[in-house]
């Protein structure tokens, strides 16, 4: 599969005072194919949201590389990127529609906004290419002059997609598309999403804390801890055979209808492990930095990537 994105060593390091720089992604690298759905899943404050954001361009990346089929983004800033062509081969649909929507705009002025802008259209044309994008996820016509507060939270969500994927983006960031929403408008969302992938043949990167979507959708996972992708591997054999213990954490948390799959829940933390514990995918520091940093991920080994396994630094430098 041709690599459509191509992330390598990317890092975003914040300035947290005291001279302490917190690496909020810490010289990831991945790739994501053309036409192939990539879950990204790890706890609040893994830096999910801050990885997005530079494939995005929305934040400037520390250092890295983020090319699209080959042309390098990292390079631009991110206020330069807003006006520049390849700003419609990448978009985002936004974890609350309605938080990400303009109150002040209709329907129909938020799906127009990014074709005006990127696609330069406008008058009879703009309008009809409206009108398609409505029918294609679903939104009645008739709501397109309705407000975000005129709307539902499914309606709401339909608009963000038809925002998103107005000026045809190769590649599609859904940042928890869902986790707004009711269950079972979630799940019309999540088949139109599908519909949609197969319909324009876009690539997907699919942040989620529910891992139950994941695995239903995504070709591959990427697990991210502490601003590192932890353990990466194709969707069905990561979930039958976590490797790393953050993994397992993860997977074991993972609510099981049937009483008979139901396995106690892993946590990390407890007693430091023995500096010569035979089984090098554990952590000998979990939760007891030696640097005494409450977040460390001191000497967690990196698995199943395509980087080498290598110990990692202390969280914080
Ligand atoms: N502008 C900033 N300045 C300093 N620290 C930041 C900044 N933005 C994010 N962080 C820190 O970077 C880390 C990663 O944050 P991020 O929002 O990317 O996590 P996340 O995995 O998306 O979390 P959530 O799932 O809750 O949205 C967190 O420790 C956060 O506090």
């Amino acid at each position: 599969m041709t690599a459509l994105l191509d992330i390598a060593e990317l890092a975003k390091r914040f300035d947290v005072g005291n001279k302490r720089l917190l690496h909020a992604v810490d010289e990831v690298t991945f790739t994501i194919g053309r036409g192939e759905t990539v879950g990204l899943v790890g706890e609040s404050g893994c830096g999910k949201s801050t990885l997005v954001r530079l494939i995005n361009r929305l934040l400037d990346p520390t250092s890295g590389s983020i090319r699209l089929a080959g042309t390098e983004l990292a390079d631009m800033r991110a206020r330069a990127f807003a006006g520049n062509a390849n700003r419609a081969r990448i978009q985002m649909v936004f974890q609350d529609a309605g938080d990400s929507l303009n109150p002040r705009y209709t329907a129909a002025d938020a799906i127009a906004d990014p074709i005006r802008r990127l696609r330069k259209m406008s008058g009879a044309s703009l309008k009809s290419r409206v009108e398609a994008l409505a029918d294609m996820t679903g939104l009645p016509r008739e709501l397109l002059s309705r407000f975000p507060h005129q709307l539902s939270g499914g309606q709401k969500a339909r608009v963000g997609i038809a925002r998103a994927i107005a000026v045809e983006p190769e590649l599609l960031i859904l940042d928890e598309p869902t986790a707004a929403l009711d269950v079972s408008v979630q799940v019309v969302i999540l088949k139109l999403l599908q519909q949609l992938k197969h319909e324009l043949g876009m690539s997907y990167l699919f942040v989620s804390h529910d891992l139950n979507v994941v695995r239903l959708l995504c070709d591959r996972v990427l697990v991210m801890y502490l601003g590192k992708i932890v353990e990466s591997g194709p969707a069905a054999e990561l979930f039958a055979d976590p490797r790393h213990p953050y993994t397992r954490a993860l997977i074991s948390a993972i609510p099981q209808a049937d009483p008979d799959k139901r396995v106690g829940r892993l946590r990390l933390g407890g007693e430091p492990r023995s500096p010569i514990d035979p089984d090098p995918t554990v952590c000998r520091f979990y939760g007891r930095c030696p640097k005494g940093e409450p977040r460390c991920s001191a000497e967690m080994p990196v698995l199943r990537t395509v980087a080498p396994a290598r110990h990692v630094a202390c969280h914080f430098a």
